[in-house]
């Protein structure tokens, strides 16, 4: 659509929906689109939410500036002149800025909002007289957002993002960061301090309260000296902010063009640009949180670096502890080359111990269990010797889909079918009393008591996927060979910051029904993993382990070493950092029979049940059971966040 085109509907939505003249709301169009260098996606967002807040600040601001200039006179009694334009060129609607003689804006016209400033200190004076008690700014935010509402009878949802924005502005820092100077010192320029200062601080020597308050510019009622030291911080580490990056827009300011934007408009212009939009960065990521990390690691490096004597006499050694002075963990790759793609290991909060185990790429057998692997025992109407080059390409599947219904359980893509993702997920959420089988005597039972084990409590008989193998005639690019080919997509192990410790994520989208991983671990008689367990103290244990339950039911007399179960604690390759999810999870652990025909032993793969986006967590849903007392391993205490989880006790 045209930009004059764009600027109409705009006029027309705000007439509509607030009554706003198309006069009114120009001036602040044309600011926005200032701001946001003519990005009118920004401004027509959620039914022009953007536009409204705004104009709405814009309304506060004129009447403050009121108070202040009850003639109604800017500064030195000027009036700015003119109306600024918007023009047409080539397309695209730009701003017609006039000599700097005829000045088009007065620094406040140009000013896109001062809202952070006055949103806080209108609260801060309510926050004292309200209730006596000093409220974080985000809190302060919140109110005043509040209070829009209650004004502006918005339309729904216009003033949720903007709480949510602020929240998100200052939540990601520290109290009070985000804000700015509001007062613009315009014809003169203000005074470099030196260009370092104690704190390693690059900023612009600030005009002092008094100064300020003399000029009728600051509320007398503001005493916080941080607010107003001229500098703008943008981030800063956490605590104490002893390290802020502040910019010093010191030449800027001198020039007639330009006055300092809100930072609040600016970070979110920034994550817009840069991480929305980008597939590479985390979806929680922001350029505020990019910033006050820079601050956190400067400061961390720089005490492990620096002597002491540096920081002797400050405080900040107080904090510094040895916990905090751990380096930052990166591994380039994990798997000590032993997969396919590499698979790196990072911790960005610097002080976690890294994780012990050795990387294994596939199962190995700890000890007792059986695990028949041999060709003889592969019938030649269980495998397509016949068939030659990729089975998904032959008109007629082969003997090798007979385990899925006849048809392959992948698509040509190399993603597992739609169908086949829904049925396997179903059985999962909604077993029915068939998909069980019982055992006469249950190895399971047996391992926990050898001499009075207790009734089978049944188990699942889960739909498998059957891959083509070594006795097959088809190649390994074979379209039924995805999971045996191993890890293809790029992952990272990576620290959680909701205390789960270690979890997993993708460095790309993936697609719905995409192969992640196996569960590698070694391959242990149920009988083994519970004398393991009750060897261990209980810190040892980190990982979960699985039984690999299949068709036990179907077979009188199962023997305990054909009772199985991998463990990854000491030996497993990256599916041992799938944390759990309640329910929701983004994964699936699907079986899969390669080598074995019989299904005491299969691999456990996890494929995606829906898309998942780059550097989201990789979780898939154990199956705990939390209430249950009695189970050998006591279950963690859930962290992960999903509405639908079933750990009552972190609910209560
Ligand atoms: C298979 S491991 C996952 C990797 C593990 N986070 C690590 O750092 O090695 C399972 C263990 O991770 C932790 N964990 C997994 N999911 C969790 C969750 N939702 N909440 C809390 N802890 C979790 C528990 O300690 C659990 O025993």
């Amino acid at each position: 659509m045209a930009p004059s085109a764009r600027a109409e509907k705009a006029f027309s939505y705000m007439n509509a929906t607030l009554g706003i003249s198309k006069e009114q709301v120009k001036p602040v169009l044309i600011n926005l689109l200032r701001v946001y260098e003519g990005n009118w996606e920004l401004i027509e967002d959620e039914n022009y939410r953007t536009l409204i807040e705004a104009y709405l600040d814009s309304e506060k601001d004129k009447a403050v500036e009121g108070e202040r200039k009850p003639n109604g006179s800017g500064e030195g009694g000027q009036k700015s002149t003119g109306e600024p334009f918007l023009v047409d060129v080539d397309g695209d609607l730009v701003l017609s800025i006039m000599d700097s003689s005829s000045k088009m804006f007065s620094a406040e016209d140009k000013k896109p909002s001062s809202k952070v400033f006055e949103q806080k200190n209108i609260k801060r004076s309510q926050t004292f007289t309200e209730d006596d008690r000093p409220q974080t700014s985000s809190q302060a935010l919140h109110s005043t957002a509040s209070e829009a509402k209650k004004i502006s009878s918005l339309p729904r949802g216009s003033t949720k993002g903007r709480e949510s924005d602020h929240e998100k502005a200052s939540s990601a820092g520290h109290r009070g960061r985000f804000e700015m100077n509001p007062v613009k010192p315009r014809a003169k320029k203000p005074k470099l301090l030196n260009s370092t200062n104690n704190a390693g601080d690059l900023c612009v020597k600030p005009p002092s309260n008094q100064d300020l308050q003399s000029k009728n510019l600051v509320p007398a009622c503001i005493n916080d000296t941080r607010a107003y030291n001229g500098s703008i911080t943008i981030g800063s580490s956490s605590r104490l902010e002893e390290v802020k990056i502040s910019l010093n827009c010191d030449s800027a300011l001198a020039g007639l063009n330009f006055s300092i934007p809100d930072l609040a408009v600016v970070m979110k212009f920034m994550d817009r640009k840069y991480l929305s939009s980008s597939k590479t960065a985390d979806p929680q990521f922001s350029t505020a949180k990019l910033l006050n990390d820079l601050c956190s690691i400067f400061l961390k490096l720089g005490i492990r670096k620096g002597s002491n004597s540096n920081l002797a006499n400050s405080n900040t050694l107080q904090y510094a502890s040895e916990e905090e002075r751990k380096p930052f963990n990166f591994i380039s790759d994990m798997t000590k080359g032993s997969e396919k793609v590499k698979i790196s290991l990072i911790d960005e909060f610097g002080g976690e111990t890294l994780p012990k185990f050795n990387y294994i790429p596939c199962n190995i057998i700890y000890q007792s269990a059986i695990v028949s692997i041999s060709l003889a025992r592969i019938s030649d109407e269980g495998c397509c010797s016949d068939c030659s080059g990729n089975c998904l390409s032959s008109s007629l599947p082969c003997a090798c889909a007979r385990e899925t219904g006849g048809e392959f359980a992948y698509t040509p893509q190399g993603l597992l079918k739609e169908e086949f993702l829904t049925a396997c997920a179903t059985m999962k959420t909604e077993p029915k009393d068939h998909h069980f089988v019982y055992c006469q005597e249950c190895p399971l039972e047996k391992s926990k008591n050898e001499y009075m084990p207790e009734r089978c409590k049944g188990h699942m008989v889960r739909k498998f996927i059957k891959e083509c193998w070594r006795k097959c005639g088809c190649d390994m690019l074979c379209g039924n060979r995805i999971v045996q080919r191993g890890i293809a997509c790029k992952l990272q192990v990576f620290l959680t910051r909701e205390g789960k410790g270690w979890g997993l994520r993708p460095l790309e989208d993936l697609p719905k029904g995409t192969f992640v991983c196996e569960y590698v671990g070694e391959i242990l008689t149920n009988m083994e993993l519970y004398d393991r367990i009750m060897h261990e103290s209980g810190n040892d244990r980190h990982t979960y382990p699985v039984t690999l339950d299949a068709d036990w039911g179907s077979e009188k007399g199962l023997k305990d070493e054909e009772a199985l179960c991998l463990d990854a604690t000491y030996n497993g390759n990256v599916g041992r950092f799938i944390n759990h999810r309640c329910y929701d999870a983004n994964l699936i652990d699907i079986p899969v029979e390669i080598e074995s025909p019989d299904h005491h032993y299969y691999h456990l793969a996890f494929f995606t049940n829906r898309n998942v986006s780059a550097y989201e967590e990789l979780t898939w849903d154990y199956g705990i059971d939390f209430d249950d007392e009695d189970h050998p391993i006591k279950a963690f205490r859930c962290s992960c966040g999903s509405a639908f989880c079933y750990d009552k006790k972190q609910k209560g």
